[in-house]
């Protein structure tokens, strides 16, 4: 597992400011935020790619380089994944792209809530190299329930989950169950409360992107 704030980085600027209540009176700047969390864990990611030697034409030469064999695709899950995905897509311009509206549905104070799948749209994931993306990972149950649905589209040759925080018991119920997918995380919170928020975490990341929902 790959935990961005291990090393101290302007990570850490985004991370808190997204996670302050002042600062998220502002949603353009919470968007923001997201979207440049997205760009850095794409770039820790880009690392871990195929690359194969290429030769550029410049006006005055030829530069050798390496460049991305294939791009990965990138697996959005509606709706508070929109801004981190955009950060994703600025640095994977080229990518296909899933979407899936996997959402945490009513439930009643402190009672357990089920995982309601309305959309899905996914390229042939065969053999390719799969980003899940999605900013809050609390219990898991939304990026498991998104990742099984999202493989009836092929196998990829692997899967990489980023997310902006993460909550332990996410991370334990991730590995457990998907031990084939690797986990990039922004930072770990201490725990989930009675309702399966992150605490300290942000709040909610839908909410403060898009507004309230009924
Ligand atoms: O790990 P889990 O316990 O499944 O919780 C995490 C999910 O909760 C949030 O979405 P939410 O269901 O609030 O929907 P939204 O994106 O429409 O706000 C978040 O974006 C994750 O998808
Ligand atoms: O803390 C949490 C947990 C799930 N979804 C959120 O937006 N925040
Ligand atoms: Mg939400």
């Amino acid at each position: 597992m790959f935990v961005l704030t291990e090393q101290s980085s302007i990570a850490n600027h985004f991370i808190a400011e997204l996670r302050d209540v002042r600062i998220q009176k502002d949603p353009l700047r919470f968007r923001r935020n997201l979207e440049r969390l997205g760009e850095i864990l794409a770039y820790e990611i880009s690392k871990t790619l195929t690359y194969s030697k290429t030769e550029v034409q410049t006006p005055l030469g030829t530069s050798k380089t390496f460049l991305m064999a294939q791009q990965p695709v990138l697996a959005a899950v509606l709706r508070a994944s929109l801004p981190f995905h955009q950060g994703f897509l600025n640095a994977f311009d080229g990518a296909q792209n899933a979407f899936i509206g996997a959402y945490r549905g009513l439930h009643a104070e402190g009672e357990e809530f089920t995982v309601e799948l309305e959309y899905i749209s996914c390229p042939d994931l065969t053999g390719k190299t799969l980003i899940i993306v999605d900013p809050m990972l609390a219990t898991g149950k939304s990026l498991e329930t998104s990742y099984r649905s999202l493989i009836r589209y092929g196998i990829p040759a692997r899967t990489h989950i980023a997310a902006a925080i993460a909550a332990p018991e996410g991370i334990k119920y991730l590995q457990d169950r998907m031990p084939e997918c690797r986990l990039w995380v922004g930072d770990i919170d201490e725990r989930l409360n009675h309702n399966y928020y992150i605490i300290p975490g942000l709040g909610d990341a839908g909410d403060l992107a898009f507004g309230e929902k009924l």
